[in-house]
């Protein structure tokens, strides 16, 4: 009798109880681009630290509208002007420079005739005390929290940690991820076939799923369906994620599992509740995680990105590691879907989802065709056009 297939929610949950964030590190900012924050950052500074103009024109008085003014000086960014603005006086300044002490209003100068240092309003003027001036802490004020433990260190998060006074951040070590592909019939992209061999393609696929990630990949190669060569190689494993893949079922070929076992690894579960990818496995072997993918492409695809890519965002210290779905009406009607959630290969056209007709695992045209998976959960009923499905974006 069949074990229960486990959902892919509980399987997601169950990897990520069994592995800690990796350890903390303090990078150089310019490398913590991509990883996520270990700890909360905080504002080190105030920005602006003085109110700045926003605009190339003239400070001036907001109470001394409409002029005229005489022109004093000129505040330049990263040069001040050192004095302050009276009554009836004005200071020539440009976008980011600070406002003088005085003033409270800029004049754009596209509103402003000036002849020598006689300064006339040429226009409407600003309409509101504080006109085109950014006030100090606009951005942020000196201990505010930017970025949260576990948040991502996005490009934008990375200026703004770099604004706020950081030269360096800190964040998880990157995770070794050792990837290893197993079948006597894969060889290497471009080399001659000889027959019933095939090229091998999914060290390559996941090495590119996951080339966003902080990760240092170590390549273990493509290895015979052969109990004493996989275990050995599993014996010898020094990585933080063992992501193999073929051999995960249950032909007589199939060797993951067991030589894993022979090697003294704990396997957590295997075959999930999903297609494609049903029987995938997890566990650990000493302090690896390791995650056994099935062999067919776009099995490999299914299972890295529910469980390899947010595994590694995980290990990587992110607070919410799963990939972001959103709501889109179908364009098709789908059939009632059976025991395991379904992630068809679909396109977006026109903002709705539409299903390739044929959905085999083996197929990587329909998977680079498709630019999202409409998820199927278990036991949905049929579906009309027009109803709301989930979808992961994919391309
Ligand atoms: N009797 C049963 N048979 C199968 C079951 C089952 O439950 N009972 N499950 C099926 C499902 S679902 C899947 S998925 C596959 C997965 O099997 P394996 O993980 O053992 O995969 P392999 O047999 O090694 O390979 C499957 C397929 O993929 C090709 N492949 C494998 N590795 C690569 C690679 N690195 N690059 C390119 N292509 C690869 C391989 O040549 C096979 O064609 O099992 C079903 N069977
Ligand atoms: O679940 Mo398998 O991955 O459909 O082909």
């Amino acid at each position: 009798m069949a074990a229960a297939l486990l959902p892919v929610a509980e399987a997601q949950q169950r990897l990520f109880a069994r592995a800690a964030p990796l350890a903390e590190e303090e990078v150089p900012i310019a490398l913590a681009a991509g990883r996520w924050a270990a700890r909360d950052i905080l504002a080190r500074r105030t920005q602006p630290a003085s109110a700045l103009s926003a605009m190339d024109g003239y400070a001036i008085r907001f109470a001394d509208l409409p002029g005229p003014w005489e022109v004093i000086g000129e505040s330049a960014a990263g040069r001040g002007f050192a004095g302050a603005v009276a009554l009836g006086q004005a200071v020539r300044i440009f976008t980011g420079a600070p406002l003088p002490p005085g003033a409270d209003t800029i004049l754009v100068q596209e509103e402003a005739a000036r002849e020598g240092d006689h300064l006339a309003l040429a226009g409407e003027g600003p309409l509101r005390l504080g006109g085109n001036v950014r006030a100090r802490g606009l951005d942020f004020v000196e201990g505010d929290v930017l970025l949260r433990a576990g948040a991502r260190i996005t490009p934008a998060a990375l200026a703004l940690a770099a604004l706020a006074g950081h030269a360096t951040l800190p964040v998880r070590r990157k995770v070794r991820v050792a990837l290893l592909s197993t079948g006597d019939e894969l060889v290497a992209p471009g080399v001659p076939l000889e027959p019933d061999q095939i090229p091998e393609t999914n060290r390559l696929l996941l090495a590119a799923m996951l080339a966003d990630l902080p990760v240092e990949l170590i390549d273990l190669g493509i290895l015979p369906d052969r109990l004493d060569v996989l275990e050995a190689a599993f014996r010898a494993l020094d990585c933080d994620l063992l992501v193999t893949t073929g051999g995960a079922s249950v032909g007589d070929h199939d060797l993951v599992r067991p030589a894993l076992l022979a090697a003294g690894a704990e396997i957590d579960f295997w075959k999930i509740a999903l297609r494609p990818g049903k029987p995938m496995m997890a566990g650990r072997l000493g302090d690896a995680m390791l995650l056994g993918l099935p062999g067919n492409p776009v099995s490999v695809f299914a299972t890295a990105t529910l469980f390899v890519r947010p595994l590694v965002a995980h290990l990587a210290g992110a607070a919410d590691p799963l990939p972001r779905s959103h709501m889109v009406p179908l364009g098709e009607p789908l059939p009632a879907n059976g025991p395991r959630a379904d992630y068809l290969r679909a396109e977006l056209v026109g903002g709705s989802a539409f299903a390739a007709t044929i959905q085999d695992s083996s197929m990587l045209r329909t998977l680079a065709r498709a630019t999202c998976l409409i998820v199927r959960p278990a036991g949905a009923p049929e579906a009309k056009t027009g109803d709301s499905a989930e979808i992961l974006d994919i391309a």
